[in-house]
């Protein structure tokens, strides 16, 4: 890396006292300010090869003045630093072209690699169009671990792409959320954003769902019908529980994203997609590889940028920012307003939260809506975690019969119903139905009727879960064993 001259604005004296050694030692020139209108004035007057500036200062928001410095000098790379460590902070960053965003306290190594990268690298990065709007203000994710800025970091570099994202993650650690702001904040937010959940589809109608399918493709197809990808067409298209998807549709999916088209279930005429992929799971795709389950070219394709997002006992400083930001969505939405004092906050962020950040926001709605002190302490939230926690025991054996006799007994009737003829397909999906029934039900006996235990115990998705008890019609009942 050649001698720079770098100008940096910041009016903590601290911060440019440490920036100027670190970087004169690698034998850059630099000049240091404390406010934003000497940084404007050095660079109109053409100054400088590189900024690196704070949001906060006494005369005007860094963040502001990068469309200013970009219209008179484009080339000019920008680094971000602040402290208020927001996904919007990051996204307004990367919006207006800043080179990069570096949340504060940083690593100083890390400052300097992002230096050199910045005075190596030959395209500047863009702005977004102004067409495409501003960030709105409202905070999309809550948390300010160094976890989650991490993760800000990255959504605020992938916002300016299109390239394919995979969210993993626990169940209700924010999955859903990131694919929203990944597209609400990015250049297709003007588009449409379509979910589509793998597993909460049987899975014969999954290759329907996706690509749509002609009149007449199969039994039942009355009519033509679109699919996912064509009504994700110029947005984001959302694969939640990727991992669950069945074989035959993972190749076709995978055709699609080398060739940029696909086929309707029936049809032949190739048809031209503009979307981007955003796939999430809570499995462990690499296993479902080794299991034969999952296609390892597939998953290169899906994974090029790989997102992993920690369970919530692994950021437990987001804690208390969650249970403020879930407190005033409750006032908001009419409940008086309470806060929650020290020990019970202890309490809190000592818990495990199998159910991560889903788990903390059912039970804060119901600590705004059952109890009536303003202030909740220790006992309350004792009680209510000790409510929603799986008693110790281990989950029994079904009584009788136990579920591979169950399944044998289903079976035998089965192939008894169907002596002549057989029907050629469906018989793995009639007799998983017939012991999903039982499973579930002895799942939510054991966890005392608590879905997101019992959908841990099982391995499923919460959605996926509630849809087969609404599906089932298994009555749900809480606390009792
Ligand atoms: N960082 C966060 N800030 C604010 N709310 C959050 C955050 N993370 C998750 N939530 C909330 O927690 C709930 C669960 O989040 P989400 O559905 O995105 O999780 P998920 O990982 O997709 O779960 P699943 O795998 O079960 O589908 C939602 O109501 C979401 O708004």
């Amino acid at each position: 890396m050649s001698a720079a001259t770098i100008l940096v604005a910041d009016d903590d004296r601290a911060i440019r006292t440490v920036l100027t050694q670190a970087l004169a030692r690698l034998g850059h020139e630099v000049r240091t300010t404390g406010n934003a209108s000497t940084l404007w004035r050095w660079v109109a007057d053409g100054q400088g090869d590189l900024i690196i500036t704070d949001v906060v200062m006494p005369d005007e928001n860094g963040l502001d003045l990068i469309p200013r410095i970009k219209k008179i000098r484009p080339d000019l790379r920008i680094i971000v630093m602040s402290a208020q460590n927001t996904l919007i902070t990051a996204v307004k960053a990367a919006e207006r072209g800043a080179f990069e965003y570096l949340p504060k306290p940083f690593d100083l190594k890390e400052l300097v690699s992002v230096v050199e990268r910045a005075l190596n690298s030959n395209t500047p990065p863009a702005a977004l169009p102004a067409d495409a709007g501003e960030a709105d203000e409202q905070l999309p994710l809550i948390g300010r671990s160094p976890a989650m800025q991490e993760i800000y970091r990255v959504l605020a570099r992938l916002m300016g792409t299109d390239l394919t994202v995979t969210i993993t993650g626990e169940s209700g650690t924010g999955k859903e959320l990131v694919a929203r702001a990944l597209h609400d904040y990015g250049k297709r937010r003007n588009g449409p954003f379509v979910a589509i959940n793998m597993a909460a589809i049987p899975r014969e109608l999954i290759e329907s769902e996706l690509f749509g399918h002609e009149k007449g493709a199969f039994t039942g197809a009355t009519n033509r019908s679109t699919g996912r990808f064509e009504q994700a067409q110029g947005g984001t298209l959302f694969l939640d529980e990727i991992g669950d998807m069945p074989l035959e549709a993972q190749t076709r999916l995978l055709r699609v994203l080398q060739e940029g088209e696909y086929t309707t279930v029936g049809g032949r005429t190739p048809i031209k997609t503009d979307v981007r992929i955003v796939a999430a799971t809570h499995r462990d795709l690499r296993t479902l590889i080794r299991q034969g389950l999952f296609r390892e070219d597939l998953f290169y394709r899906l994974c090029v940028v790989p997102i992993r997002l920690p369970p919530l006992r692994e950021r437990t400083e987001d804690v208390p920012l969650l249970v403020r930001h879930f407190l005033n969505q409750c006032s908001a939405q009419g409940l008086p307003v309470k806060s929650i004092d020290q020990p019970a906050m202890d309490r809190l962020k000592r818990y495990r939260w199998p159910g991560n950040v889903r788990e903390l926001e059912n039970l804060v709605r119901r600590l705004a809506a059952l109890y009536s002190q303003e202030v909740i302490g220790l006992d309350v939230v004792e009680a209510e975690l000790a409510d929603t926690t799986p008693a110790a025991q281990p989950v029994e054996e079904p009584q009788g019969e136990g579920l591979s006799a169950a399944v044998e007994r289903h079976l035998k009737d089965y192939f008894a119903a169907h002596k002549d003829g057989m029907p050629s397909n469906g018989l793995y999906d009639r007799v998983l139905r017939e012991v999903e029934r039982p499973l579930i039900s002895l799942s939510l006996s054991a966890t005392r009727g608590n879905q997101i235990k019992a959908a841990q115990l099982l391995g499923l998705n919460r959605n996926t879960l509630r849809k087969k008890i609404r599906d089932l019609d298994i009555q749900v009942v809480r606390g009792l064993k």
